[in-house]
């Protein structure tokens, strides 16, 4: 019995776009074993309903491990090249870029992103982060090592770890599926790929593409699920040789809680932040005002990254804020279909609701609200730009992890003063500083606790250079060639060719 199909039509170009709602799994798209349950796809611009689709059970997430073990062990794994991997790889790359218009507008219509930002950004990068690990594919190699030069010698070999389960989140569905799949397949693995119930649509409507791009049955599944469903069974199954996820920090303690009490598998986490970004009195202050909006208002504000804590130096404190407050007055929060956006709704009720929660503590505790803040009578979950100063260290808006587009400011007098705040959190993921001294760029590079520090920058990331967090950020790393580690078993051979050993030894 083949999963039944929905079909949704895109404002932008107008077009009528078929996506299977069922399970895919072995190359084909099936209804759940026993589910009856689905998940509501919701437009987060105007409430509307796109699409159900299923809700797949435990018994689903079995089905689907059983097909990437068996592609494992015959059609993948070891029994391919790299470079027969690398041209699949660069086949789907292709078949996303030639239908980019319509996988950004399907994105746009079920996280709320701008369309343009979608295509250009999300997609745009996906579409490199593939061609980047296809280039590694036929480079996976050990090392030849010298242990004894007459009688013996050993070598390593970097095996694909295995089968592995992606929990991806709704923030970045696209290019988060992209940068977990990409490096599995070029090394060798097969995958159950959890999206988030939020935003299932793109991972069904790529799996699409899997099967044109000629990928053997079983080596990518995708099982649309609820995280305490599906994303529990991928965290405890006994098959799976490693999960990686990106999400919540709560979360990722469950998944490697999960781990533990199971087999053991391997983990990767990519969690939450509470990101530092100071402004030192020498910056460039129109350039330094444009990053630090860039910083927190990406994505409005839904990136594990955003820079949402601010650091201003006391001396250009007036200038910057008066500047920061009229630029962030001037971007167009609205529909991601209308051209003019440059952010669009938060994905849901519940970010909705948590986000005026957190701005309802930043006004109960004391810090400044000097721009936004406030509801928009009308549909969708639409946030401003919200800028709080006087924001002091004790307040929930300074350490807790808002996910949305909203600001904490605090002045500081020193660059010691500066470091101590940045690094007051639980978190590590990433940091900014901007300064035209550049021992006072290297000094404070060298201080942040973060995975990531930019300077003179915020945000911008390249799939050559990797992306993980310290503390409680996370564990592991993505991109670039760290990334291969995290999906390689190392073995080691040692190979005798004379030693003899005398009995009893
Ligand atoms: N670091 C990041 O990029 C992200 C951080 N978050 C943070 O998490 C907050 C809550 O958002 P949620 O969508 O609830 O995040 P979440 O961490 O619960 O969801 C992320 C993924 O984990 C799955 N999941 C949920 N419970 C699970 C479990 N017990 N075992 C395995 N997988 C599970 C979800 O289905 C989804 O696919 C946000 O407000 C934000 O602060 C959310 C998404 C991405
Ligand atoms: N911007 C990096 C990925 C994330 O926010 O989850």
């Amino acid at each position: 019995m083949s999963a039944p199909t929905v079909e949704i039509t895109v404002p932008k170009t107008g077009k009528t776009i078929k996506v299977s709602t069922g399970l895919f799994i072995n190359n084909e798209f099936v209804p759940s074993v026993d589910s009856k349950e689905t998940i509501q796809c919701i437009n987060p611009a105007t409430e509307d309903v796109i699409a159900s689709v299923v809700a797949g059970s435990a018994a689903d997430i079995d089905r689907a491990v059983a097909a990437a073990r068996a592609a494992f062990k015959t059609t993948w794994g070891k029994n391919v090249t790299g470079f027969e991997r690398a041209r699949l790889i660069h086949k789907l790359a292709d078949l996303i870029e030639r239908d980019a218009q319509e996988l950004a507008e399907l994105e746009t219509l079920n996280n709320g992103k701008p369309v343009r930002i979608a295509r250009d950004f999300d997609i745009g990068d996906s579409v490199q982060c593939l061609r980047y690990y296809a280039g590694w594919a036929d480079k996976i190699a050990g090392q030849s090592l010298e242990v004894d030069n007459k009688t013996k010698f050993a070598f390593t070999r970097h095996d694909p770890i295995g089968v592995c389960g992606q929990i991806i989140p709704w923030n970045y569905p696209i290019q988060m599926w992209a940068w977990k799949i990409a490096p599995a397949l070029a090394v060798g693995c097969t995958i159950v790929m959890k999206p988030s119930e939020l935003t299932p649509l793109t991972a069904l409507k790529l799996s699409e593409l899997i099967v044109e791009a000629g990928f053997p049955p079983g080596v990518v599944n995708t099982v649309p699920s609820l995280g305490s469903v599906g994303g529990a069974a991928l965290s405890s199954h006994m098959d799976i040789d490693k999960v990686a996820f990106t999400g919540s920090t709560v979360t990722g303690r469950k998944i490697m809680e999960a781990a533990s009490k199971s087999n053991l598998k391997k983990v990767s986490l990519e969690l939450g932040g509470k990101s530092p970004h100071i402004i030192f009195e020498s910056a460039d202050l129109d350039q330094a005002t444009n990053w630090a909006l860039l910083g927190i208002l990406y994505n409005t504000g839904q990136d594990c990254t955003a820079g949402s804590r601010l650091f201003v130096q006391e001396s250009i404190y007036d200038k910057f804020m008066s500047a920061l407050v009229s630029k962030a007055q001037q971007l167009v929060v609205t529909d991601g279909f209308d051209e003019k956006a440059s952010g669009g709704p938060v994905v849901s009720k519940i970010q909705y609701d948590k986000i005026f929660k957190y701005i309802g503590l930043g006004k109960e505790q004391g810090a400044k609200c000097v721009t936004g803040g406030e509801k928009r009578p009308g549909k969708g979950y639409f946030v401003d730009p919200t800028i709080f100063t006087d924001v002091t260290a004790d307040m929930k808006i300074f350490q807790d992890e808002i996910f949305g587009p909203v600001l904490s400011v605090t002045k500081f007098k020193t660059e010691e003063e500066a470091i101590s705040h940045a690094n007051n959190t639980a978190y590590g993921l990433g940091a900014g500083l901007h300064s035209n001294d550049a021992n006072q760029c290297m000094r404070v590079a060298n201080e942040l606790e973060a995975g990531t520090v930019w300077v003179n920058q915020y945000n911008i990331l390249y799939n050559n250079v990797p992306f993980g967090g310290k503390k409680q950020s996370g564990i592991g790393r993505e991109l670039g060639s760290y990334a291969l580690e995290e999906y390689t078993s190392v073995k080691a051979v040692h190979w005798n060719f004379g030693e003899k050993v005398d009995f009893p030894f």
